[in-house]
């Protein structure tokens, strides 16, 4: 054959500057299709040896990416199907170039490129992202005449006889001054090991195997153990701790999924691990940004997802318009909501223990999507100070008669801090109220949720009234005192108590005299701030505490006999700091007056 020469047949003089610039943002990814490339012309040629279209030996289909930093170039071989002069003109120049120019026309109209990039078959184009000379050495699986294609990146190319003894093909990149970061083997392995870790066909890079071509995801779950899971988790994470369960996905219809989710521990002091989950398409690793695909509330699972319906060359405008991701997404969701409930059912105590962990996703689910709450409803728990679980049912069952107000509510107490609330929750206890922890950050919303979504239950923190207007049951206690001494009480306790509201009550005579409470509306409104993190807007407003004073109890009495006034003024400030201390907020200097004055005292 006479070297045969051409040109590309479309207007534009050069399509490669804008390719490279618009097409991937990352160069890295040439690999990725190369390597692609070759997988997919192996994978033709075993899908034809099965079918009895190709009856020669198979042989070692390893393909072998190399480095010669010498003469600057980087190799990927396959021993795939193979192209002749025919199909090198077929495949490479008609069918990439009509890509290529139907992308320059869209892209002419359309300056948004992220609307356009990934819709085009240009993956073997990327290659002059870093090669300034792109070489093709074929020999076709019907053994003809093997060819050579070089092309410098213009629209000119060139075919030529070449010699060459065995099927398959070897592009040799030879790689540009700009792109010589490539010719680093700890750089192509770095690649090699994002992208190719789990490709169907083994790739050698210097002298290793780098892939496991037969991850579990592709792998049927009846084929699997517990302990088969747990290695996979382990190759994914090498430094993660143990999952503590997982999720198979296998769904055919309406789109093609597999994959693996796995529920990590989280900490208490959790925070988003987003990023984890890994995007796959036919086992090319695609991205672990994930956003689009996996509800925001499962962002935090480990594992992957393969999908052949989800574009390789993904941007995200793109993603979020597609409507396979809309019902991935879904899907995902369902699937989480079902593995929960099978668990819940089947095995109560072990879904009790993992609460801690499985909690935080539940509710996050809650509070970001609503269709989450029907499916998890029957499964949302609440642990109470006793350490025991309850289902919402199962919770207002036990707290509905002695629980509600005169407003027919049921109210749910709840605190966030079991030892610093203690001295509320032992009132609480006192009437035999039962109080739920609520100490995750998550759980100012988590509440607010459950309030739109349950009827006649509020909820509130047991430290944001006294005791008696907690659950109001209109059953006020007769005050002993007067009118006039009532007003004498709040004077006294004005002086020192700052901005903060005087509230008297007739509580019981064995309520504490005083207690610091903080309204809940006002608060829980500035811890949903906080973990939204939108600026706290009423960060710098002091949050006003109201002081409950117990009228009825033997010290306000006390208090109001006192005559002289030094002395009652001493025990305003006593009495007030007590409220304080009970609630952790007596600190500083305050605090070591108050511990002064009590020694001089006893
Ligand atoms: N290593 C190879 N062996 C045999 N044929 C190949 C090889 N690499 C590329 N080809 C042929 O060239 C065509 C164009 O490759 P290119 O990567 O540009 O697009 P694609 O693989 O069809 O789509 P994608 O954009 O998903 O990569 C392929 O469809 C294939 O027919």
């Amino acid at each position: 054959m006479v070297a045969e020469k051409g040109t590309i047949s479309i207007n534009t003089e050069n399509i490669f500057p804008i390719i490279k610039k618009f097409l991937y943002s990352d160069h890295e990814i040439f690999l990725r299709e190369l390597v692609s490339n070759a997988v997919d012309a192996t994978q033709k040629l075993k899908k034809l040896a099965s079918m009895g279209e190709f009856d020669g030996e198979l042989g070692e289909l390893t393909i072998k990416v190399s480095v010669d930093k010498e003469a600057k170039t980087i190799t990927i071989s396959d021993k795939g199907i193979g192209m002749n002069a025919e199909d090198i003109k077929k495949y490479i120049n008609q069918i990439a170039f009509s890509g290529a120019k139907e992308f320059l026309e869209k892209y002419k109209d359309t300056p948004d490129t992220n609307q356009i990039i990934g819709q085009f078959g240009l993956g073997f184009y990327s290659a002059f992202m870093v090669a300034e000379n792109v070489e093709i050495i074929t020999k076709s699986f019907r053994d003809e005449t093997p060819a050579r294609w070089i092309c410098d990146g213009s629209t000119e190319f060139e075919i030529t006889e070449v010699e060459k003894t065995d099927r398959g093909t070897d592009i040799i990149l030879h790689v540009g001054a700009d792109s010589e970061e490539f010719l680093d083997n700890f750089r192509i392995s770095g690649i090699l090991e994002k992208y190719a870790k789990f490709l169907p066909i083994e790739i050698e890079f210097d002298g290793k195997v780098i892939n496991n071509p037969n991850p579990i995801w592709t792998k049927s779950p009846s084929d699997l153990t517990d302990e088969d899971y747990k290695a996979f988790y382990k190759e994914l994470y090498p430094f993660g701790e143990e999952p503590l369960f997982w999720i198979h996905l296998n769904v055919d219809y309406p789109f093609n999924l597999t994959g693996v989710l796995y529920f990590p521990k989280i900490k208490k002091d959790f925070q988003l691990n987003r990023d984890k989950v890994q995007l796959y398409s036919r086992q090319v690793f695609i991205t672990d940004d994930v956003k689009d695909v996996v509800p925001e509330f499962l962002q935090m699972l480990h594992g992957v997802i393969d999908s052949p319906d989800i574009p390789l060359n993904v941007s995200r405008s793109y993603l979020q318009a597609d409507g396979n991701v809309k019902k991935i997404n879904s899907h995902i969701t369902k699937k989480v909501a079902d593995k929960l409930q099978e668990i819940f059912r089947n095995d109560r105590t072990g879904f009790e223990e993992k609460w801690e962990s499985v909690g935080v996703f539940v509710k996050y689910g809650i509070v970001s999507d609503d269709k989450f709450y029907d499916r998890a409803k029957e499964f949302i728990l609440l642990k109470n100070t006793d350490g025991k679980h309850f289902t919402l049912d199962e919770y207002r069952e036990k707290v509905q008669t002695n629980q509600t107000n005169k407003e027919d509510q049921v109210v749910c107490l709840y605190a966030n801090d079991v030892n610093q609330q203690d001295a509320f929750i032992t009132s609480a206890r006192k009437r035999e109220y039962d109080v739920l922890v609520m100490d995750s950050p998550l759980d100012a919303h988590f509440i607010n949720a459950l309030e739109s979504k349950l009827e006649k239950t509020t909820f509130k923190r047991v430290d944001s009234d006294s005791i008696d207007k907690l659950i109001d049951k209109g059953l006020n206690l007769e005050s002993v005192l007067s009118d006039d001494e009532k007003k004498k009480v709040e004077e006294l306790f004005k002086e020192v108590a700052g901005n903060n509201t005087i509230q008297l009550e007739s509580l019981p005579a064995d309520e504490m005299p005083i207690s610091i409470v903080q309204p809940e509306f006002m608060r829980r409104w500035k811890d949903m701030q906080r973990i939204s993190g939108q600026g706290d807007m009423f960060g710098m407003m002091p949050m006003g505490n109201n002081v409950v004073v117990n009228a009825n109890h033997s010290l306000i009495s006390k208090l109001l006999k006192t005559e002289d006034t030094e002395a009652q003024k001493a025990l305003t400030k006593q009495l007030y700091d007590l409220g304080l201390l009970a609630q952790g907020m007596l600190t500083g200097a305050d605090l070591t007056k108050f511990v002064e004055r009590t020694v001089a005292g006893l």
